[in-house]
């Protein structure tokens, strides 16, 4: 079995296994500040056990294609969100869990204009920028425990663009 992954394009659709997409897609849900603002409500689901929801910044290396893959991981207990502040698409990669350990991983180049929502225990791989300076709102659990679990592959997965 080739372990090459070839990114796709994000949409909410392909994703919707995995997580959520957060984009302001088509008309606003609802328009606030005397019509002054879109709001698209509550895009994104956070399930945070034992503990709250934090937002911290993030500033990752960027990276470039083809991406070796050696390790996935998860949280299992919260979500994890990554919200750029630039507009430059960034690599997502999820995979289903089988049994206790990632299966065959999907990758997912995002638009620019998105973000991403991991529901808890979601296989994931880490912050990957594709352009710098890699800076993200992160929105994920405060709480004590241990809430990563990692997965490093025997063999690693090569992710490659479109
Ligand atoms: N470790 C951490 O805060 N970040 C990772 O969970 C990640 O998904 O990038
Ligand atoms: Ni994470």
């Amino acid at each position: 079995m080739s372990r090459e992954i070839v990114a796709a394009a994000l949409t909410a659709e392909a994703f919707a296994p995995f997580g959520d997409v957060l984009e302001a897609a088509g008309a606003p849900d609802r328009v606030i500040n005397q019509g002054r603002c879109g709001r698209w409500h509550d895009l994104a689901r956070l399930d945070i056990a034992d503990g709250r929801a934090g937002i911290s910044l993030f500033e990752a290396e960027a990276r470039s294609l083809p991406l070796t893959l050696e390790m996935m991981e998860r949280h299992p207990l919260g979500a994890q969100a990554f919200l750029p502040m630039s507009d430059d698409p960034f690599l997502v990669v999820v995979a289903p869990d089988d049994g206790g350990a990632p299966g065959r991983p999907r990758a997912f180049l995002t638009s620019g204009a998105q973000g991403v929502n991991y529901p808890a225990g979601t296989w994931h791989g880490v912050l990957t920028p594709l352009a710098a300076p890699g800076r993200f709102a992160v929105v994920d659990r405060i709480g004590a425990g241990d809430n990563l679990e990692e997965h490093w592959f025997d063999v690693p997965w090569v992710v490659r663009a479109p």
